[in-house]
């Protein structure tokens, strides 16, 4: 049984329509996620030889249509190689905000019985560290997760699963310090490893950002984590989540995000894009210019 409407002269079923919206819902989702990145171009180059592909293929222009047929048989593999880091957070993303994600409303009402694992620990360290490496314009990387221990990440640097400190953390930032480069990752009160590589954003950054500030984008991009960014050149410090910034926090700014996070609140609200970060620097800058 089809349910068919009248469109013009076109006859439209139910299942047509949402079937169309699906799909535009899934390329909205496709565009928000790759918007900004180099692989934007080339999906929607992609996209334009489909569109194409669906035009010869309707009006019945064989040989042209077998040869984009050849291209697009191939052009699925190459996708699937070329946006493979895409196709990652794709899923990581779906994986966030599926029902039986952790965050998510539907398990808490579901699982209304099962208490919330408290993922809070003593901030103090983090706060008082960050206080004494801004203020001797040491750079600083530390990845909070209160979810996973992130042993992929962790590994790529030294092990140490030590008990969170302030001077611990000074001291392996510190310049002279083997351990300095690189990030820490910090999970359940423990500092879980240090000189760890994270992985750097493809997204357009603004300039004065470099590249500790492109790896702590670019691992709250991928992961659920809050990163927190202590800039050697300036001493400010900033945080990431979910690929979005915030700029030259205050540390009681610092202390509540951080809290919140652990806390299982919702922090994405206020983090900023990078896109409307660089608007708003701009209208500053004008501004100032203009006075
Ligand atoms: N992929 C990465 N993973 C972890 N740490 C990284 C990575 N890339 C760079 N870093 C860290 O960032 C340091 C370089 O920072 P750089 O000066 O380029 O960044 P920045 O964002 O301009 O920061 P700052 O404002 O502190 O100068 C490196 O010495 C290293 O410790």
């Amino acid at each position: 049984m089809t349910f068919l409407l009248k469109i013009g002269f076109l006859d439209v079923s139910i299942v047509n329509m949402i079937d169309i919206a699906l799909v535009s819902m899934l390329l909205y989702q496709v565009y928000k996620l790759l918007k900004g990145s180099v692989a934007i171009k080339i999906f929607l180059g992609f996209l334009s030889i489909y569109l194409i592909y669906l035009l010869v293929l309707a009006l019945r222009m064989e040989l042209l249509s077998s040869i984009l047929g050849q291209f697009m048989g191939v052009g699925v593999l190459a996708a699937i190689i070329i946006f493979a880091p895409e196709i990652r957070k794709f899923l990581l993303l779906i994986g966030r905000s599926s029902l039986l994600s952790s965050d998510n409303m539907w398990r808490d009402i579901l699982f209304f019985w099962k208490k919330k694992d408290d993922t809070s620990f003593n901030i103090n360290p983090i706060i008082e560290a960050s206080k004494t490496l801004a203020g001797s314009n040491t750079g600083a990387l530390m990845v909070i997760s209160k979810s996973t221990e992130l042993k992929f990440y962790a590994e790529s640097g030294d092990i140490l699963d030590a008990e969170l400190s302030k001077r611990l953390l000074i001291s392996i930032f510190n310049k002279y310090s083997p351990l300095h480069d690189g990030a820490v990752i910090i999970h359940n009160g423990k500092i879980k490893a240090a000189r760890c590589i994270l992985p750097v954003t493809e997204r357009e950054v603004p300039a004065q950002f470099g590249l500790r500030h492109r790896a702590g984008i670019g691992m709250s991009e991928t992961t659920d984590s809050l990163v927190l960014i202590v800039s050697e050149e300036t001493g400010q410090i900033s945080m990431a989540k979910n690929g979005k910034i915030l700029h030259n926090m205050s540390f009681q700014e610092v202390r509540e995000t951080l809290n919140d996070y652990l806390a299982n609140h919702d922090v994405n609200e206020r983090f900023e894009d990078l896109e409307e970060y660089e608007m708003k620097k701009r209208r500053k800058m004008a501004m100032t210019s203009k006075s």
